[in-house]
């Protein structure tokens, strides 16, 4: 998919071409996002940003916003955290559920948008239930969820791995081989 072009406006400043993500990573809650986004950050020396770790440093647990706010209100929240986060030269990860408002995945258009996926056995063995209020009936929710979201999570991904039975640092330097090998025949660094 090529790259969205970044437009030129007459008489005001352009982005940055370089302020955009190198990986962007979607995906159900607990394939792996946050641990892998980090090695893959670490791996390609630009900065790892998980906008849920962004929300929560800026108002509070995710539990609380959820139980004295509401979806609603986290997803507006979320939604200003992506769209930051998109600005920036990064590895993004995304809160597993931020696809499903229309403004995010409409921004995710051009980037190199990773999926990760898990089996729903793999993540019953990973589900902290305290911290993903959307899960905390167990690996029941969990796979309703991620049966709705999953023709999302697929229309938008530019490329998918699987994290049920790889180790974590293998699925990170296969994503960042990829992330490399696509900014190279961009003609990127
Ligand atoms: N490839 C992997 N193999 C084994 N365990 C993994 C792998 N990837 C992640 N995990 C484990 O799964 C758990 C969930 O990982 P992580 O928090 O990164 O998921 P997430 O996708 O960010 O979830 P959320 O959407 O809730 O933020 C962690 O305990 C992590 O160590
Ligand atoms: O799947 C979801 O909708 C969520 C996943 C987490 O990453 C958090 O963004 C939050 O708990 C909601
Ligand atoms: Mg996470």
């Amino acid at each position: 998919m090529p790259e969205a072009a970044t437009p030129e406006v007459p008489g005001q400043a352009t982005t940055d071409a370089g302020n955009r993500p190198l990986v962007v990573l979607i995906g159900p809650p607990a394939a792996g996002k946050t641990r892998t986004g980090k090695r893959v950050a670490r791996a390609l020396a630009v900065p790892f940003i998980d906008t849920d770790r962004v929300i929560a440093a800026e108002h509070g647990p995710i539990p609380a916003i959820f139980a004295e706010r509401g979806e609603a209100a986290f997803r507006a929240l979320e939604a200003d955290a992506v769209d930051a986060a998109l600005r920036q030269r990064a590895v993004v990860a995304l809160g597993g559920g931020a696809v499903m408002t229309p403004s995010v995945a409409a921004a995710l258009r051009g980037h190199p948008v990773v999926l990760l996926t898990v089996s729903a056995e793999a993540a019953a063995d990973r589900l902290d239930a305290e911290s993903r209020p959307l899960v905390r009936d167990g690996i029941g929710a969990w796979e309703s969820l991620v049966a709705q979201r999953m023709p999302t999570y697929t229309a938008l991904a530019t490329a998918a791995w699987d994290t049920s039975s790889q180790p974590l640092d293998r699925v990170a330097a296969e994503i960042a081989e990829w992330a490399r090998d696509r900014a190279a025949a961009a003609g990127g660094s």
